[in-house]
């Protein structure tokens, strides 16, 4: 007789680690959601650390928010290994359960591994991000840990002219580059409304693949 044995019945997860994933466009709800997360964990009585991109200062460093107000504190750190770092010692010292890392995308590709090993050592680690650029290509390293993850929640945001799901975004300002110049526009650009606006795939200006 295979599968579970019937004397001790189904076992209790030894490992809680695992990854959840939050990813859309902009404006898609990803803070929001990753803030309910926050708050329901920490109602069941966990330790949960919010961490953030330094790069990302529009409402100060060290706060997590979202565009309709919600906020939470968080910490800003600079890096993969700056955020692993800080985890760990979280972890070491005033015991961790959860992290949440919001604006995934400004980690990059490194982020991938390090947060497989947080998970292989028992955190629950929350991931949202961006997996879209403004140019409508997959915005590493959200895409990869989205194939990795135990749960995925893509959401998408409204579209600005029509009202339907927008799965996109676009830039609605030039793109300096580091030399001045906007023809050359990099993936990175901090903003808010100012500077994006959600789109469905029909009202997307320049799509890539047209
Ligand atoms: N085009 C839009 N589509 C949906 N929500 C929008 C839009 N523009 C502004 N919002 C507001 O943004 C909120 C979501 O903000 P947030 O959680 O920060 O999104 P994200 O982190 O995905 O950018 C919505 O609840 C809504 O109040
Ligand atoms: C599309 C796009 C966005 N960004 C920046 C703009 C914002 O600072 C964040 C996304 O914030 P949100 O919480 O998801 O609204 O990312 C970028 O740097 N590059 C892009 O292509
Ligand atoms: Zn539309």
């Amino acid at each position: 007789m295979g599968g579970m044995s019937t004397t001790t019945g189904p076992r209790a997860p030894q490992h809680p680690g695992h990854v959840e994933v939050v990813c859309g466009p902009m404006f898609a709800g990803k803070s929001e959601e990753l803030l309910r997360r926050v708050r329901r964990a920490r109602f069941a009585g966990l330790a949960v650390e919010v961490v953030s991109h330094a790069v990302d200062d529009r409402r100060g460093a060290g706060t997590v928010s979202s565009h309709s107000g919600l906020a939470v504190p968080a910490v800003a750190v600079g890096d993969v290994a700056a955020l692993e770092a800080h985890v760990r010692g979280q972890r070491a010292t005033g015991g961790l359960d959860v992290v949440a890392i919001d604006e995934a995308q400004f980690f990059g590709p490194d982020l991938v591994d390090a947060v497989q090993r947080l998970a292989g050592d028992g955190l629950v680690v929350l991931v949202a991000g961006l997996d879209v650029t403004f140019e409508a290509r997959p915005f590493e390293p959200l895409p990869s840990l989205c194939a990795l993850a135990e749960r995925v929640t893509r959401l998408t945001a409204v579209c600005g002219v029509c009202g339907a799901d927008a799965a996109f975004h676009e830039r609605v300002v030039a793109t300096p580059s580091a030399a001045g110049r906007v023809e050359d526009a990099r993936s990175e650009l901090v903003g808010g409304a100012e500077s994006y606006v959600a789109r469905c795939r029909h009202h997307l200006a320049a799509a890539p693949w047209r």
